[in-house]
């Protein structure tokens, strides 16, 4: 009998396959993305250096995963524990490096980190850095990784928090990223942050985000995370700064989602660090929200820019891949749809053309890899 080649549907996608999938990460905070193994080996040498450290050990402070998770506890988790952890340029550049090491390591070939300018003060056993210097610090490592011919380029966000910085500080939050972008250092943008779960007038932080326009270094914010920073009247405020894209986009009225695909808005969507900390609006009485009740669907039935973020991989636990292989398995994707994910993902990057170069390579060598995007022949008759 002769053999007719013919097309065998794909295999849904597996962990392995969201694994080697080339993909794009543009929402991950620097502190919340050390893994608790760096966490732990962090916190052995600073125990090791000083005996009188007395931050609770992580192997037994976060022995429960589920510690920090909830969007109420989430923020004081960072304050109170964290950052003591992460409080000497030692611990900030081990931590950087391993958080680099993990998403290269879980296929991601273009990641935007974002972080809070943070002080270290001086400890009996090291030196302080200023805010600027912990940012150039991380920078250093960045800088260090892209020169090294990783397959991951990676840049740097600088994050300003809504609730802990005055109108004055976030302006020198985006003058300290001009003048490091101007430097040719890998800032490429700045974000909103911070806890969401206090309302406040954000119409003061405008003119920062006017001057970050202004200097056309682009604008991501957390948008719409919980019902407290969803009002209408704080929505309409954070589109008037012109934000290139959108983090969570989760309490968003539907007009309001339309307006902003209209404008070419990209959405940054995180589905675990949602379903976790529980910030989906609740759709049936009986059950929590999950997956499936995720806006995902939404915005990927829309022709808009979207990407898969893992937030806090350190906290929720749920590496890139995950969130890739969650979304096949909760909203049908297929291995095409999911490499088209990765393109919708860097329509929405910050980086330049070099870099969308690389990773647009790296995706046409995966479809040749994996026989996609052209008919598979198999030498068997189809069942
Ligand atoms: C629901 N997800 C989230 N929503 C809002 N802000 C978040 C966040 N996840 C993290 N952060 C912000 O990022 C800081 C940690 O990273 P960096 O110290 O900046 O590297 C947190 O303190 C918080 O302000």
């Amino acid at each position: 009998m002769s053999q007719v080649p013919s097309l065998l549907p794909l295999e849904p996608p597996d962990d392995d396959f969201c694994r080697r999938l080339p993909k794009i990460e543009l929402h991950a905070h620097l502190s919340g993305s050390i893994t608790r193994p760096c966490l732990q080996r962090i916190w052995e040498a600073r125990k090791g250096e000083d005996p009188d450290f007395d931050v609770p050990e992580p192997r037994l402070a976060l022995a429960d995963h589920s510690v920090g998770q909830g969007i109420n506890e989430f923020f004081a988790h960072f304050n109170t524990y964290l950052y003591r952890i992460l409080s000497t340029p030692s611990s900030l550049s081990v931590a950087t490096h391993s958080v680099l090491t993990e998403f290269q390591a879980d296929g991601v070939v273009y990641l935007e980190l974002r972080t809070t300018p943070r002080a270290l003060p001086p400890t009996a056993h090291t030196q302080g850095l200023t805010a600027e210097g912990a940012v150039r610090l991380i920078l250093s490592v960045i800088k260090d990784w892209n020169t090294s011919s990783s397959p991951m380029h990676a840049s740097l966000i600088l994050t300003i928090d809504r609730i802990k910085h005055s109108p004055a500080q976030a302006m020198e939050i985006v003058d300290l990223a001009l003048r490091l972008r101007d430097e040719g250092l890998p800032v490429v943008g700045v974000d909103l942050a911070g806890d969401c779960n206090t309302p406040r007038d954000m119409a003061p932080l405008r003119p920062a985000y006017a001057h970050a326009q202004a200097a056309n270094l682009p604008i991501t914010v957390h948008f719409a995370e919980v019902p407290n920073s969803a009002s209408e009247s704080e929505l309409r405020e954070l589109l008037t700064w012109n934000p290139r894209r959108l983090g969570h986009a989760i309490h968003v009225p539907e007009a309001m989602r339309r307006l902003i695909v209209d404008r070419g808005i990209a959405v940054e969507l995180c589905l675990t660090c949602n379903v976790l900390a529980r910030m989906l609006p609740s759709q049936h009485e009986e059950h929590e929200p999950g997956f499936v009740d995720h806006h995902f669907a939404w915005w990927w039935a829309e022709d808009c820019s979207l990407s898969l973020g893992t937030d806090d991989m350190g906290v929720f636990g749920s590496p890139s891949s995950q969130e890739y292989r969650l979304a096949a398995e909760h909203f049908a994707l297929s291995r095409t749809d999911l490499v088209s994910l990765c393109r919708r993902a860097m329509r929405g990057a910050f980086s330049g053309l070099e870099t969308r170069d690389h990773v647009e390579a790296a995706l046409e060598a995966f479809e040749s890899r994996e026989g996609l995007g052209q008919p598979r022949p198999h030498s068997e008759n189809p069942p």
